[in-house]
């Protein structure tokens, strides 16, 4: 049987258009939807095995991206929204009614991250944003209740549909982490 990661990967990547310009993000209420607006294309969309991140039902792993939070406006029934964990690094705002995390916001203005963020853009009503690149926090689906001898097949089946597997994030972003950490350790 294949190994079920996420409703939107499962079968297959579905590139992005490249041109992006923004959309709206919905929760999943049945009425009376939190929406919150986001400018221009996400970045750095991956799937992400971490307990933190929110996911559908069902689902092992999330989805998630990044935008500029200037780039980020809740647009209808704000009231509803309420900070999952207040005490995490991400501040995530969920819908109160239906769980849905509409983004995920860093406050600590020294963080790597500061400035960006976190949205799930399966959520988005419109088409075409940037497919996911890579998984991250793959083994961290084991705090979650996976058995360690299941994740050579979501290992394989992540390799399969194109994104390569790391333990935490990519290299990219984790070079970008190091470099503000050296910079911060000079000044
Ligand atoms: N094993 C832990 C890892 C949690 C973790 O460090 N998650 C990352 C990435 S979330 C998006 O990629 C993180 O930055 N977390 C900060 C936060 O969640 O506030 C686990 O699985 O819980
Ligand atoms: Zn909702
Ligand atoms: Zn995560």
């Amino acid at each position: 049987m294949t190994v079920a990661l996420h409703p939107s990967i499962d079968n297959g990547l579905k590139q992005g258009s490249g041109s992006f310009a923004g959309g709206t993000l919905a929760c999943k209420c049945k009425d009376h939807q939190v929406k919150v607006g986001i400018k221009g294309d996400v970045a750095h969309n991956h799937a992400c095995g971490c307990t933190k991140c929110w996911k559908p039902q069902g689902a092992t792993f999330s989805v998630v991206a990044v935008v500029p939070r200037q780039n980020v406006t809740v647009l209808e029934n704000g009231d509803k929204l309420q900070i999952v964990d207040p005490s995490a690094v991400i501040q995530r705002y969920a819908c109160k009614a239906c769980g849905t995390h509409m983004y995920g916001r860093i406050e600590n203005k020294g963080h790597p991250f500061y400035g960006l963020d976190f949205i799930h853009p399966e959520l988005f009503q419109e088409q075409g944003s940037q497919a996911p690149q890579f998984a991250a926090f793959v083994s961290s689906v084991i705090e979650a209740g996976v058995k360690p001898e299941q994740m050579a097949g979501i290992r394989s089946r992540l390799k399969e549909i194109g994104l390569e597997p790391y333990d935490c994030l990519s290299p990219a972003l984790m070079d970008a982490i190091a470099t503000h950490v050296a910079k911060a350790k000079a000044a």
